[in-house]
């Protein structure tokens, strides 16, 4: 089997140092690469966004980007719309070194996964996917956590699961890398969906029916694109919608929060916000019918009001559940 030793995380925002930690967990050699680290290399701990975690000593946390390329492997955990940009900058990885996607999310302008991305920036990399129900704290902090990892190659992929799992961290693995990309995309912008009816007040049973109804686009979206339904119904599909839309934990539940509650709206990044019109607009290219969807973007956008955008699905033409 392909033995991953040294892994090289690329971000160290919330995400990426979490995943380091994991990997260190995991018994990995492991290099935390960041544009602006010095601090966090010289405190062992990431403050600004995992307060009172530390990092171990053999943890290496660098700025220079050549550290980074004789890894066995690189997780690319940076926001979704810097991974074309960050990519470009290991052009000199060795052929078919793994690389994996841990953003959530779809690039705005082209409408494209991650892996999508990659290819088109880092055409020597082996792609993979890492996406499920997983909070960067609870994962920093060792909790039991399970995700997904997804490769062409389900060795490659069983390879990063032995890399990774640990008692705190069980990877499974995975073939279908679209299935996994859409369902961590999405549970984004439904999570949204799912913050605007709890800030809003409608109720925990409209909370209920928009996390169901939200999951029916999903697998539509999905399985339009060849996602199998076993994926989209595993931990990077339900499992993390769930837990998004479930949880003021989750940036994009807080950031639909503060739109239903008329908060301000909170500085942390919101995946969601940037993918809600694109999946809109990709829904209506493939001719598929995302009212929800259509909603958060239609409210972001500021064409909608909430309350219009309430009414508008309530009232569409009834219908049998399952068409
Ligand atoms: N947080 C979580 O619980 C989880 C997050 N994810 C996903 O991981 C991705 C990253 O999220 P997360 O880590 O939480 O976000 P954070 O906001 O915590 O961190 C983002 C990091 O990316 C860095 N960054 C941003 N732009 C660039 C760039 N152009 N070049 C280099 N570095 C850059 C930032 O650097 P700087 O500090 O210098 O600005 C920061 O360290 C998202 O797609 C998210 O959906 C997935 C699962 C769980
Ligand atoms: O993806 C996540 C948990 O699986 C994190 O969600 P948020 O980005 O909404 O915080």
């Amino acid at each position: 089997m392909m033995t991953i030793d040294h892994i090289a995380v690329v971000g160290a925002g919330a995400w990426g140092t979490s995943l380091a930690l994991a990997a260190h967990r995991a018994g990995r050699t492991v290099t935390l690469w960041g544009r602006d680290v010095a601090g966090m290399a010289a405190s062992r701990e990431n403050a600004a966004h995992l307060p009172g975690v530390r990092l171990p000593e053999a943890m290496q946390v660098t700025d220079r980007i050549e550290a980074v390329l004789a890894a066995d492997a690189i997780l690319l955990a940076t926001p979704a719309q810097t991974v074309r940009e960050v990519a470009g900058r290991l052009e000199a990885i060795r052929e078919d070194t793994p690389v994996v996607l841990c953003a959530k999310g779809l690039e705005r302008g082209t409408a494209k996964r991650m892996t999508e991305v990659l290819a088109e920036a880092l055409p020597p990399a082996a792609p993979a996917v890492l996406s499920g129900p997983s909070f960067a704290v609870d994962v920093a902090r060792g909790l039991p956590t399970a995700v997904t990892i997804a490769a062409t190659e389900l060795k490659l992929a069983m390879a990063l699961c032995h890399a990774l799992g640990s008692a705190s961290f069980r990877p499974y693995a995975e073939t279908d890398m679209l299935g996994v990309e859409i369902g961590g995309a999405f549970k984004n912008v439904l999570a949204i969906a799912a913050g605007i009816v709890a800030g809003r007040e409608f109720g925990a049973s409209a909370s209920a029916a928009v996390i169901a109804r939200g999951f029916a686009e999903l697998r539509r979206l999905g399985e339009a694109q060849g996602a199998l339904p076993e994926t989209l119904m595993g931990l990077s599909g339900l499992g993390d919608l769930v837990l998004t839309c479930s949880s003021v934990q989750s940036r994009n539940f807080a950031y639909g929060h503060a739109l239903g509650s008329g908060a301000a709206l909170p500085p942390a990044l919101a995946e969601g916000a940037a993918t809600a019109p694109v999946a809109r607009d990709l829904a209506r290219r493939l001719g598929v019918p995302m009212p929800i969807t259509e909603a958060v973007a239609a409210i972001l956008d500021g064409t909608l009001s909430i309350d219009a955008a309430a009414e508008a699905l309530m009232l569409r033409p009834l219908k049998r559940e399952v068409d």
